[in-house]
């Protein structure tokens, strides 16, 4: 990527894109999209996550919403969180283009128009907490607001290019969905939603700087300070370290309070010790003098993947323990 590209990356600062894309071809048609571009701009791998981690949310909640509500509730989470992706894509574009993971994406690689990505965010998103509003009950639609404007906000065009603390503060984003699910069937927010809020309010961080950790050269290129670029890598494994510890505990609320029953707490407990245990793989991590893998970062690329599966299996067993008890 040009010098010009990286020279120009500042806190907060949004430039006009580069024209054309780093992958476009002499010749080749620009802005030449395809449905699957616009898929693209929605996250939609990572949409499965947050999408189902909001689905057990209204699962398990007391009451009932009927079944047409349920659906409309979740398609407004997913299409809201998906919008979030696509702004945050907007804003980001120029260091989307720095980056190797990012840059094929379809504004740095020339094939969606940064205004008409952006266009399509706001809409979907405004469209999103309107019917979730109209069709389902305003605190869902308030606290959906709420997370969208944490994403792009104070996530994205605050703290993302501007602190370390970027993704722990506004990580906070990707908590809310149990909440807008619960909300969804109760019309309120008590204490169990807000124990599944911090339960993935603090697993964001393990989730994150795990990958971090080998995505460095790429945050650093682009200038954002994550921390494994501000702090090193064997501060960020501490800090894994830390938040996972924390974590583990906080997984077994639900069964302390009385929400959930034996099978959920022994459950979560063997998923947890699990995770410490990929967690303790990675600070045992064969390193140099300062602190970087000798081993092409093999336990955090484990320790990553198992994050996704962990959260994944700590809302379904959740669920199942409710559903079942
Ligand atoms: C600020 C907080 C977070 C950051 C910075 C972050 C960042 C990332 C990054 C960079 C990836 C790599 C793959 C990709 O580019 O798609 C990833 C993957 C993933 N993240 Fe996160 N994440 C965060 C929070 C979350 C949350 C809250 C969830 C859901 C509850 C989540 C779910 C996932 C999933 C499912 C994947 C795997 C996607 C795949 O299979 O490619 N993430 N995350
Ligand atoms: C409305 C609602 C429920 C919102 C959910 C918000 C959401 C999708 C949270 C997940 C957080 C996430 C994927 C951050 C990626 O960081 P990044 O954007 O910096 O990643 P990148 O480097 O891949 O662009």
């Amino acid at each position: 990527m040009s010098d010009v590209t990286s020279s120009r990356i500042q806190a907060g600062e949004v430039v006009a894109p580069t024209l054309p894309g780093p992958l476009a071809q002499p010749g080749e048609a620009f802005f030449e999209t395809d449905y699957r571009d616009w898929i693209a701009l929605l996250k939609p791998r990572v949409l499965t996550l947050v999408v189902f981690t909001g689905l057990i949310g209204l699962i398990v909640a007391p009451g009932h919403l009927h079944p047409v509500l349920a659906f409309t509730a979740i398609l407004c989470i997913t299409v809201a969180a998906g919008a979030c992706g696509a702004i945050n894509m907007w804003y980001d574009r120029d260091i989307d283009a720095i980056m190797h993971r990012t840059r094929r994406r379809p504004i740095p690689a020339g094939r969606i128009e940064p205004g008409a990505a952006l266009g399509f965010g706001v809409t979907l998103a405004a469209g999103s907490v309107i019917l979730m509003g109209l069709a389902v009950n305003i605190p869902a639609a308030l606290i959906l607001a709420l997370s969208v404007c944490f994403y792009v906000f104070v996530y994205t065009i605050w703290l993302k290019r501007r602190t370390p603390q970027n993704i722990v503060i506004g990580g906070a984003a990707g908590a809310f969905p149990p909440v807008i699910g619960w909300a969804a069937v109760t019309g309120s927010v008590d204490l169990v939603p807000l124990i599944l809020f911090g339960m993935i309010f603090i697993w964001t961080p393990p989730h994150f700087w795990s990958l971090a950790l080998w995505a460095n050269d790429d945050y650093r290129r682009a200038g954002v300070p994550m921390l494994p670029v501000v702090s090193g890598a064997r501060e960020t494994r501490r800090q894994i370290l830390l938040y996972t510890t924390v974590l583990v505990p906080l997984t077994l609320a639900p069964y302390v309070v009385g929400f959930s029953g034996l099978p959920y707490g022994i459950t979560a407990g063997l998923l947890g010790l699990v995770f410490l245990h990929k967690v303790y793989r990675v600070m045992a991590d064969r390193q140099d003098a300062t602190g970087r893998s000798l081993t092409g970062d093999k336990p955090a690329k484990a320790a990553f993947k198992y994050s996704i599966y962990y959260l994944f299996a700590l809302f379904g067993a959740l669920a199942i323990d409710r559903l079942m008890g």
